[in-house]
Order: C-alpha cells, then structure tokens, then sequence
C-alpha cells in the first residue's frame, strides 16, 4: 500500500490527505434537515447525515488527491449508527480508489493488539473463512505500550502489504509533556523515530517502509530532525491549516525528490466554507469550497517545495 499512496502522490502532485472528521457543526443545515427529515433528531439521523456530508466532499475532491484519513471518534461519538457511516465511508473511498489512512489510535498489549490489527488491516477467522471487517489501508498507532503492542501489526502489514503510521511527535499543545522528555540527554520523540525506523525494516516497500511516522505541522524544527532519524518512513504531518501548520514549515518533511510526507488537512477542508476566505461558496456549496480549499493546499505546499 505504500507504493500505491507514493504513486498516487506521484500522478496528483499533491502530497496531502483530506481528513474526513466530521462533526455534526460543520454539516450545513440542508444536509441536518433532510437527514432529521427521514430519521428525526437520532443518532441513525446524525450518521446518514456526516455520512452524506462526507459523500459530497469526497465527490468533489477525489479526482485531486491520493488518500483521506477519517478520524473515528467523529464516527464512534454517535454509537454503532456512527460506526456504520465510518464503514460506509471508507467503502465509498476505495471504490473512488482512494487510499484509506483510518485514524484509529490504536496499541494495546499483544492479544488486544493482534484483533485491532485484524479487525483494521487484516482478516478475521470466522469458522473456515476470513473475512476483511473495516478495511482500512493504512492505521495510525500509539506507541506507548512497546514493541509488542506494536508487532501484531506489523505482521499484518507483511500478510496485506498494509501500513501503519505511529505517533512520534504528535501536534497538539502538550505532546511535549512526554514526547520532548530527555533521556540520557535526548528526547523521547528521538528514541521513538529511532525504534519505528527499526520496525520499518522488517517491511520495506520499493523505496519506503510500510511503517511510517506521524509528526506533527506545528514542531517543524523537530521534524527536520526526525525526517533524518527515518529515512525510509513516511511522514504523516497532521496540524496544517486549523492548527497553524503552513506549507512553508514544512520542507524539510520531505525527501529531495518532494516525497516521504503526506500532510492531512481536515476542519480546513471540509469546512472551508464556514472560512471568510472561501465565504462566497455559501452553504449550499460548501463541497466546491473544500475543493478550492484543496487546490489552495496543493499550491501552499507544491510552491514551498519548489522554492526551496
Ligand atoms: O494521528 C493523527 O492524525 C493526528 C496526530 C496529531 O499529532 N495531531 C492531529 O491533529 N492528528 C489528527 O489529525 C486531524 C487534524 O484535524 P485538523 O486540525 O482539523 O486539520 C485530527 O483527526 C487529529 O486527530
């Protein structure tokens, strides 16, 4: 799956995730009503809602980029209705060919480890069969608990040629509270890179590992630092757009070739039309805003590389 996402980025010129977080403010109102309209004020009303929400959006943008990333705790706050339209969303994805970054946040101890990497990336036994459940291509992992919270997922990497992104260094406010700890004068956030370039090695794709790194917009001197700790991971940059990342913070993310990074961009997106900036779309139109949006991304971090 890795060498598709680079593929991707390679025919879109686009090195950017459309992050699909939708909560149910962002949903215009003509969406809301007619979702009420079928299903009342519900649960099952608030899923058919985000999930058509999200259809107009990845409607809109697939033709422009390589791979979306939908968060599911936007899905799970409204039960199992919630789940289903993450479900649906992550079919409809594939079947726009899109790749599927599910940002799950998932690591636990081995056992418990090994069903969240079947149930996202691989196949469960059920009697003599195996059966894919969510289908993701790709999940983001937490790293907290060790290796071996982390090894069943790379064994279903190697059985699915799927990929994990683990946290390194992530964006918000207090990741340093922990990440940025020294240790032997060095910080957390460096062991980390270190051990998930180790992992990487185990599974290798053409010229990146199935394993890749999320590393947050917002700390870019750090990510200049971890881009040279992996080599060979991928970088999930999350924190562009809402939480302050720009394209020109973000170069050094990046390979020679203007590979090696992908950055996610959500409430930037799919809310754009609620920015002053792409206002006149209104909220009638509000999927041709995340497009404009998309293409302005695009521009901000194509001309950051190329003016570097
Ligand atoms: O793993 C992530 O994607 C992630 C890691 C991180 O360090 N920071 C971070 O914001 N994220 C996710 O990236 C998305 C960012 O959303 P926006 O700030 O709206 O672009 C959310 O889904 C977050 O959960």
């Amino acid at each position: 799956m890795i060498n598709k996402l680079i593929k991707k980025i390679e025919k879109t010129h686009a090195p950017i995730v459309v992050g699909l977080d939708p909560m149910l403010d962002y949903v215009p109102e003509h969406i809301k009503a007619a979702a009420f309209k079928e299903h009342g004020e519900t649960l099952e009303g608030a899923a058919e809602a985000i999930w058509q929400f999200n259809k107009a959006i990845v409607d809109a943008t697939y033709d422009l980029i390589p791979a979306v990333k939908p968060q599911i705790a936007m899905y799970e706050q409204f039960g199992t209705e919630g789940v289903k339209a993450y479900q649906k969303t992550v079919d409809y994805c594939h079947s726009k060919d899109l790749v599927v970054i599910g940002d799950v946040k998932r690591g636990d101890i081995g056992s418990t480890s090994a069903a969240y990497a079947v149930g996202h990336l691989g196949k469960v036994q059920v009697g003599s069969k195996k059966l894919s459940a969510f289908d993701e291509d790709f999940a983001t992992v937490n790293p907290y608990l060790g290796s071996d919270g982390i090894k069943p997922f790379l064994e279903v990497c190697k059985e699915e040629k799927k990929g994990i992104f683990i946290l390194v260094k992530t964006s918000n406010p207090s990741s340093g509270e922990f990440q940025d700890r020294l240790i032997d004068g060095r910080p957390l956030y460096e062991y980390v890179g270190e051990k998930v370039a180790q992992w990487g090695e185990e599974v290798m794709g053409d010229n990146y590992s199935y394993v890749g790194a999320v590393v947050g917009a917002t700390y870019p001197e750090i990510g200049k630092v971890l881009r040279k700790v992996m080599p060979k991971s991928f970088i999930l940059v999350p924190g562009y757009g809402a939480q302050g990342g720009k394209g020109a913070d973000l170069v050094h993310y990046f390979d020679e070739n203007g590979l090696g990074a992908i950055v996610n961009s959500s409430r930037g997106i799919i809310a754009a039309y609620k920015q002053e900036a792409y206002a006149s779309f209104g909220a009638e139109h509000f999927a041709d805003a995340s497009r404009a949006a998309v293409e302005a991304m695009i521009k901000d971090i194509d001309g950051a590389l190329q003016a570097r």
